[in-house]
Formats: C-alpha cells, structure tokens, sequence
C-alpha cells in the first residue's frame, strides 16, 4: 500500500513520505472501499469546514436559504457569528461529517485541505456511505486527488469544486463553481451549488476543477501585475491614473476587477477581499502545473516573482492589489 499512496503524495508538500503516513491517520485503501451509496437530494444536513474570508459568506448564504448546517473552524471565534444565526457547531472536522449528509471545506492551501480532511480527526474519519465531501477550497490536481482517494476509501463520494469570484460575489451568491468528480455528488448539491453561486461546470475526472481554477487564477494574477505597472506608468509621465482607469472600463481590455479595485490602488489602499499570500499561492501551483506539461508560461513566472517580492514586505495578508506596492521604488 505505502507505494501506491507514496505516489500520490504532492511534490510541493515536501514532507518525508513518514511524516505523511503518520499525518493522515485515515486509513487508504485504493482496493477495497465500501460500496458507495447514494446521499438523499437535497442533503438536509449540511457541514462547512472553514469559515474564512469566503467560507464565512457561503455558509451565511446556506444558513439563510434554510439549510440546517453545522459548522467548523480551527479558529472557533469566526463560527460565533454563523452560531448566533442558528448554525450548529462541532468541535472536530471528523464530528462534523459524522453529523452531516455532506460537508463543504474551504480552506487556505493544499496543506491545510488536506490536514482537515485528511489529518486526525480530519473529515474522512467521519464519512461513510451516504455521505459526500465537496472542497470547495483552491487547491492543485494532485492534493485534491489525495483528498479524494481518502474521502471515497470510506465509501463516501467527492466532488472538487473550487470557485472563480472573490468576498462579494460570495456575499452576494454570485460564485462560479468549477466542480469534478463523481457525477452524482454534483447533481446531489446541485441546489446547494445554486444557493452559492451564479453558475456551475461539471468538468469531469478529480483534478480538471484544480486545473480550470489555476489557470484562471494564474491569468488573473499576470492582469492584476501588469495593471500595477500601468497605473504607476502613468503616474510618472504626468497622466492622471484615474483617468486611466476609465479609459481601460471603456475598451476592450475592461475588466471589473480594474473598475473596483484601481480607485484603491490608486490611494494606496488594499482591503482585503482576496489575500495576497493565496494569489501567490495560486501562482506557484499554476506554474507547477505548466511544469507538469512543459508548458512555457514567462508572464506568470514573472508575477509569480512580484508577488514573492510583495510578500517578503510584509504585505501577505493584504488584498492581492497590493502587489503594486512591489514596484514602487522604496521596495527597489
Ligand atoms: N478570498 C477570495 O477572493 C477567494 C479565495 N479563494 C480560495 O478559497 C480558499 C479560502 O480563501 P479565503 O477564505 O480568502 O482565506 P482565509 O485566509 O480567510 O481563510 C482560510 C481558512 O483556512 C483555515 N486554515 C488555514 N490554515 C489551516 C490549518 N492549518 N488547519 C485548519 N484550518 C486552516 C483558516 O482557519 P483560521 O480562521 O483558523 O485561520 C480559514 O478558515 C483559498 O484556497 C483561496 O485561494 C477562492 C476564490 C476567491
Ligand atoms: O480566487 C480568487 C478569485 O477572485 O476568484
């Protein structure tokens, strides 16, 4: 078993295939898993694993369309809102997918998706035939792969379904799903998907939802750079940025992404909708992916190098806008 779950094992962990084993405790068995079986439509128990930035406006959304949910955080203060609203709380990611029919998870990266599915009292000790895990989180193709083959040794189905839209489309319902994996999941939580979000893709084979979410993600981060530039560009040869930012809204390069957030840059401002730590996260697993293929991508490595510069000021948990400041010249 230990070379065939080695295998599966993402390079960018870099942890001794040991530490893994000792890590995900859930047993995984690629030969034999319990017959999987279907969950009722539509779930009436609904889990949701990481109340962050966007976990926590998904969840509201569910708990607003009726949707008995319960919900987890490591850090347990950010479920006190959702509680007070009628949610329940369960103090493991495992209690929480014993009492669910299915359970979401947004977490930050590839570790920690895995340790909340995968790790001691991860969510795979408590699923089963019947019941479903849906990581909604940002992940790469080989990480989800991992999750899956844990999740469904226990019987359970999965589906990947990381989404494009940031804080405001996931407060306004407003998220696109990019889902892969078993078939039946998706259609279970279809309604789900549609309390959520504005549309949603069934991609087909574990991995293709990663894929479709890097490569947007890395486009979106090459954008967001090369804005930055431009704006301060214009600074320096005496245009009013400003206007800049109209004149892009106007033709065929507009973008909503530069109407709403270069009015803050332009002040020097990056609240935090989307963080920078997780675009450049974002970045470092799509170029990984373009490596897998031997696909040359030089714009997105070279973003990918603005954002590590930006990061290394201290400026991680600020909005991935932020990543202008890594061309001023105080940073040079
Ligand atoms: N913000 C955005 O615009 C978008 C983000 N995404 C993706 O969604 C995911 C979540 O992003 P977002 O909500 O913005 O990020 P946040 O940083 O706000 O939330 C991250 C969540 O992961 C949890 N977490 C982090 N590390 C661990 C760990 N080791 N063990 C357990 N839980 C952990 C955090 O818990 P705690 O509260 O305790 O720190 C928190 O619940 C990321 O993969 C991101 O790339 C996708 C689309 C848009
Ligand atoms: O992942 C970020 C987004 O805005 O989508």
């Amino acid at each position: 078993m230990c070379s065939t779950f080695c295998s599966q094992i993402p390079h960018h962990l870099n942890l001794a295939p040991m530490m893994i084993m000792k890590r995900f405790s859930a047993p995984i068995s690629p030969y034999v898993s319990p017959r999987a079986q279907a969950i009722t439509e539509p779930p009436s128990r609904v889990g949701f694993l990481g109340i962050g930035i966007m976990g926590s406006p998904m969840a509201h959304n569910l708990l607003k369309a009726g949707i008995d949910l319960t919900v987890w955080n490591r850090t347990k203060s950010k479920c006190d809102p959702l509680i007070s609203l009628g949610a329940k709380y369960k103090p493991t990611p495992e209690e929480v997918a014993a009492s669910c029919d299915v359970t979401f998870a947004m977490l930050a990266d590839p570790q920690s998706a895995l340790d909340v599915a995968c790790g001691k009292h991860g969510a795979a000790n408590g699923m089963g035939p019947g019941k479903g895990y849906v990581d909604v989180s940002t992940v790469d193709g080989d990480t989800s792969k991992l999750i899956s083959g844990h999740i469904k040794s226990s019987g359970a189905l999965f589906l990947e379904a990381p989404v494009s839209g940031s804080k405001k489309p996931a407060e306004d319902g407003q998220l696109i799903f990019l889902t892969a994996g078993d078939k039946d999941l998706y259609e279970t939580v279809a309604s789900l998907l549609d309390i959520m979000g504005k549309s949603k893709f069934y991609l087909g084979n574990v991995g293709n939802g990663a894929a479709m979410k890097l490569v947007v993600n890395m486009i979106m981060g090459s954008m967001m750079a090369s804005f930055s530039e431009g704006l301060l560009l214009s600074e320096k040869v005496g245009l009013d940025p400003d206007v800049l930012v109209q004149v892009v809204s106007q033709g065929a390069i507009s973008a909503p992404m530069y109407s709403t957030k270069g009015p803050s840059m332009i002040e020097s401002l990056y609240p935090t909708a989307f963080p920078l730590k997780h675009q450049q996260k974002d970045l470092r697993l799509a170029l990984g992916l373009a490596e897998s293929v031997s696909q040359p991508t030089p714009i997105a490595a070279a973003a990918n190098e603005l954002y590590k510069v930006a990061k290394s000021h201290g400026l991680s948990d600020h909005d991935f806008s932020a990543v202008i400041e890594a061309l001023k010249s105080k940073f040079k």
